[in-house]
C-alpha cells in the first residue's frame, strides 16, 4: 500500500509541468486524476469483493498487485518520448481533442492501476482482519494507513526533485522510479503469501473453512446493506469527506503555487506535511478509539477541521500569503485526516453483521469511489470556468474551487450530525470504545 498510494500522487506536485510538456490543461489533468476510480465505480469493485471472498487473500492480492503494475507501465509509457509521434498518439490525438492523446492512455493506465489499488485496499483489510482478529486490529489498521499516508509524504518531497534531476525536467522519471517500486511491492506480497499459508495450516484447515464461509460474499447481501439507513450514512459521509481529501490532494501543490507565488519543489515541500501529521495521529487515534470510544464525535470534529482549513485556503492563503498560515492549515488538515479514518473504518463492524462486512467495505468504497472519479473532473472544470483566458498554470484564481471543498465538508458535517443524532436514539455503540465486553450488539441485522 506504501508503494501504490506513492504511484496514485507521483504526478500530483507536476501539474504544471505535465501542462508544459505534454499540454495537459487543468479540465485534462482532472479527467486524469479521476480515471484512476472509472472502472471501479462501474462494478469492478463489487467484482473484486466477490473475488476476494471467492478466491481469498493470496490471489487477490497477488492479482491486484500485478493489475496495479500493468497499469503503471500504461501509464509510464503514455507520458514518455517513446509514445510521442507514435501512430497511436496521432490516432488517440484526432478525437476529443481537449484531452492530449499521451493523457488519454494515462488515464487507461490509471483506470487498470485503480482497480489494483481499490482491490489492494479491501484485500489488505481482509488480510489484516485475518493476522489480527481478537488482537490489535484497529491498531494495526491505523499503522498500515500510517505507512501509506508516509509513503504520500515521501512521494511528495521526491516526485519534484526526481522531475528536475534531468535536463531539461521530466515527468517519466519519478512515474518511471515509482513503477519500479510497485514491481518490489509484487515481489513483497507474493513473499507474503508463502508466509500467509503459512498461517492457514497453523491455524488448521477446519478454523480457516469455518472463517472463509462465515465471511463468504452474497449477492443477497447487497440488497440488504442497500436498505440500510446506516449504511447510506456512513458511506455518504466517507463519500463527501474523502472527495474533499484525494481530489485535493491533487491540487494542492497548484494550489499552494499559485497562492504563495512559488515553485513546484516548494509547494510539495509545503504539502508534503499534510500527510505526516495524519500518519503520526492516525495509530494513535485508533488506540484511543479502541479504549475510549467517541467514534462519533470524532467524525464531526474532522469534518469541522477541514472545512475551516478549505475556507482557510480559499480565502486567508491568498489575501495574507502567509506560510505560517499555510503551514498550520496543512497541519490541522493532517489532524482531521487522522480524525475521520481513524474513526470511520472501525466503525462499520459496530453496525454491520460480521456476515456483511466484507461487502460492506466493498460497498463502502464503491461509493467513494463515485465520488473520487468525478470530483477531480469537477474541480478542473471549475478552476478552467472560474480562470477564463488564463493560460499560466501558475496564475490561476483557486477561491471557488477551494469553496467547492468547503462544501462537501460541510455535507459531510451534516451526515456526522445525523449519525450522532442515530446513535444516541438507536445506541449503535458508535461513541463506546472497541474494548469493551458487553456493549449493545444493534448492526444492520438488527436494524433491518
Ligand atoms: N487511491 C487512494 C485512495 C484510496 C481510497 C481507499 N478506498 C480508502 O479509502 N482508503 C482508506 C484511507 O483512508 O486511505
Amino acid at each position: 500500500m506504501l508503494f501504490a498510494y506513492m504511484f496514485v500522487d507521483v504526478m500530483s506536485p507536476l501539474q504544471s509541468l505535465i501542462q508544459k510538456q505534454r499540454g495537459w490543461s487543468p479540465d485534462a489533468f482532472g479527467y486524469y486524476a479521476g480515471a484512476e476510480y472509472i472502472l471501479n465505480v462501474f462494478g469492478f469493485l463489487i467484482l473484486a469483493g466477490i473475488i476476494l471472498d471467492k478466491m481469498g487473500v493470496r490471489f487477490t492480492g497477488t492479482l491486484s498487485a500485478s493489475l496495479m503494475v500493468a497499469g503503471a507501465l500504461i501509464k509510464l509509457y503514455a507520458i514518455s518520448e517513446l509514445f510521442q509521434g507514435t501512430a497511436l498518439e496521432l490516432w488517440l490525438n484526432s478525437w476529443w481533442t481537449e484531452m492530449p492523446g499521451s493523457a488519454k492512455l494515462a488515464a487507461l493506465g490509471f483506470m487498470i492501476f485503480g482497480c489494483g489499488c481499490e482491490m489492494a485496499g479491501i484485500t489488505v483489510s481482509k488480510a489484516l482482519a485475518k493476522w489480527f482478529e481478537g488482537k490489535e486490529m484497529a491498531l494495526a489498521m491505523g499503522l498500515e494507513m500510517a505507512i501509506a499516508r508516509i509513503g504520500v509524504f515521501f512521494i511528495f518531497t521526491i516526485s519534484p526533485r526526481l522531475a528536475d534531476s534531468v535536463v531539461p525536467a521530466s515527468v517519466v522519471v519519478p512515474v518511471a522510479f515509482c513503477s519500479a517500486l510497485l514491481c518490489i511491492g509484487l515481489l513483497a506480497y507474493i513473499v507474503f503469501t508463502f508466509m500467509d499459508a503459512k498461517l492457514d495450516r497453523e491455524m488448521g484447515a477446519n478454523k480457516v473453512a469455518e472463517a472463509e464461509s462465515d465471511e463468504e460474499f452474497k449477492l443477497s447481501d447487497v440488497g440488504s446493506i442497500f436498505k440500510s439507513k446506516l449504511f447510506w450514512i456512513i458511506a455518504m459521509l466517507c463519500v463527501l469527506y474523502y472527495s474533499a481529501i484525494f481530489p485535493f490532494q491533487r491540487y494542492a501543490a497548484n494550489m499552494l503555487q499559485c497562492n504563495l507565488g512559488i515553485s513546484e519543489t516548494q509547494a510539495s515541500d509545503i504539502f508534503r506535511w499534510f500527510p505526516v501529521g495524519a500518519a503520526a495521529l492516525t495509530p494513535l487515534l485508533g488506540y484511543y478509539l479502541d479504549r475510549k470510544g467517541k467514534g462519533a464525535s470524532m467524525l464531526i470534529l474532522g469534518a469541522i477541521l477541514m472545512i475551516v482549513c478549505h475556507l482557510t485556503f480559499a480565502f486567508v492563503v491568498p489575501a495574507t500569503k502567509s506560510e505560517l498560515i499555510t503551514y498550520s492549515a496543512i497541519v490541522v488538515l493532517g489532524i482531521s485526516f487522522s480524525l475521520v479514518p481513524a474513526a470511520l473504518w472501525p466503525s462499520v463492524p459496530k453496525i454491520m453483521d460480521k456476515r456483511f462486512l466484507g461487502s460492506a467495505y466493498s460497498l463502502i468504497f464503491w461509493v467513494q469511489n463515485i465520488g473520487l472519479a468525478f470530483v477531480p473532473i469537477l474541480i478542473g472544470k471549475v478552476i478552467t470556468w472560474s480562470n477564463p483566458g488564463v493560460t499560466d498554470p501558475m496564475q490561476y484564481d483557486y477561491t471557488l474551487p477551494m469553496c467547492c471543498f468547503a462544501s462537501l465538508g460541510v455535507l459531510a458535517l451534516i451526515f456526522g450530525i445525523i449519525l450522532k443524532a442515530m446513535n444516541t436514539v438507536h445506541h449503535y455503540g458508535l461513541e463506546d470504545p472497541n474494548i469493551k465486553e458487553d456493549f449493545e450488539d444493534v448492526r444492520i441485522d438488527g436494524e433491518a
